[in-house]
């Protein structure tokens, strides 16, 4: 099947070798093409160029985009979009002036979400799941990771990674997938810590690399969930696993969790709402990407993570949306990227960078996704028409995606 785009306006992040991520300054850069073309074959990106150059080639179908802007599809490197239910009775106690870390001690937050989850079927945890997903797609998401973590028993974190896989298996969607058991400790072990880091290490990792249910593990190293003695712990047991680490750090505190996820190779550190210089410090030279949430700082009124400073220190920044029922009931990057520009004053070029090929390194796909570059994946976002692709992040809440390609499939 040959799909040929005509009279794209321009036609985003158009790379002939694409850069595995791109650090400080680099981000500044979009190279684009105007008045463009772009032919896929079944699944993949085949051919791009000027229509002043297109030579006639016969297709199975053309789709005009006169007036409209063509982009690789988001990547969205962080969520927990497996959950059951919703916390939206939290979310009117903040309103009412609990704070998000004071309904997390009252037994609301994750433990919250890991009894519901629980008390659910695979299946209906399955059809919950599929109809997120459905909506991210539409909204111009072409590859994701989703995360375990509101399972807390070792049956439950294995029912949400397997939900994960089988999203993978059914629909057109690259998912990659997280271990996240030491996501909080389960009321059970809230006095016996080191017994949940036992079962963690000598039960949980065992059997989901047994089942090959997760590409990566996490932990949530903060104050009042796990220390960072466990994240050392955790990441080197997951070593012989072969589990690279992504790791929730520096949320609201800075613990001196970045520098261990760097020891450890992490392929990213995320959140990083509260930064320090010797946290920038631990980052230069390495190969782990910082990853920004700003839809989680914008729902839980908590500071944005200083992207301008990570960039102005020549690192190299993702962006995600952390979608997940407690600080992120939204998966929605065209947001995110939104966010980014407005609150952390990163520019439309940083901002569509970080939410395309950084976000697809900190999924390990920067080979085949992330960029408009002959032989990645024919995943892309052909806009409604706009004057400009600043015009994206500017009208922050209106929808302008008029379709979606993802493998070269129209959604
Ligand atoms: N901070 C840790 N985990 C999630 C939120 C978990 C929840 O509140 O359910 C996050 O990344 O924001
Ligand atoms: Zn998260």
């Amino acid at each position: 099947m040959k799909l040929l785009l005509t009279n794209i306006k321009e036609l985003l992040q158009v790379r002939d070798t694409a850069p595995s991520m791109l650090r400080g300054s680099e981000m500044k850069e979009l190279p684009t093409l105007k008045d463009a073309w772009l032919l896929v074959e079944d699944d993949l990106i085949v051919d791009f160029g000027k229509m002043t150059d297109l030579n006639t080639t016969s297709v199975d179908k053309t789709i005009d985009c006169t007036g409209k802007i063509v982009l690789p599809s988001w990547c969205d490197s962080h969520t927990h979009l497996v959950y059951a239910g919703n916390r939206e009775q939290e979310f009117v106690d903040r309103i009412n002036g609990l704070s998000y870390q004071e309904i997390a001690e009252k037994g609301g937050g994750i433990v919250n979400s890991a009894k519901k989850l629980q008390e659910s079927s695979e299946e209906t945890l399955y059809q919950q799941s599929a109809k997120r997903l459905e909506e991210v797609m539409l909204l111009g998401t072409g590859a994701i990771e989703i995360k375990s973590g509101y399972g807390l028993t070792t049956e439950a974190e294995m029912k949400m990674l397997r939900v994960a896989k089988k999203l993978g298996e059914n629909y057109p969607i690259q998912i990659k997938t997280t271990f996240l058991g030491a996501h909080a400790f389960p009321t059970d072990y809230k006095n016996n810590k080191e017994g949940y880091m036992d079962l963690l290490c000598n039960e949980m990792l065992p059997k989901i690399a047994k089942n090959k249910l997760a590409d990566y593990v996490d932990i949530f190293c903060e104050e009042g969930y796990f220390s960072v003695a466990d994240t050392h712990r955790l990441l080197s047991e997951a070593k012989q696993y072969n589990l690279i680490p992504k790791i929730h750090v520096n949320q609201f505190t800075a613990l001196g969790g970045i520098a261990a996820g760097v020891e450890h190779n992490a392929l990213s550190v995320d959140h990083l709402e509260v930064l320090t210089d010797d946290d920038i410090e631990a980052l230069k030279g390495s190969n782990t990407m910082p990853v920004a949430l700003p839809s989680c700082s914008y729902f839980l009124s908590i500071p944005y993570t200083p992207g301008r400073k990570i960039i102005d220190a020549g690192l190299p920044l993702a962006l995600a949306t952390d979608y997940n029922p407690g600080s992120t009931p939204s998966g929605n990057m065209n947001f995110v990227v939104a966010t980014a520009c407005i609150k952390m004053r990163l520019t439309p070029e940083e901002a569509i960078n970080a939410a395309t090929i950084n976000g697809a390194y900190a999924m390990g796909l920067s080979d085949t996704h992330g960029s408009i570059t002959k032989g990645k994946k024919a995943n892309v976002i052909i806009t409604k028409e706009i004057p400009s692709y600043g015009y994206l992040p500017y009208a922050f809440g209106s929808n302008l995606i008029d379709s979606v390609l993802l493998n070269g499939q129209e959604l």
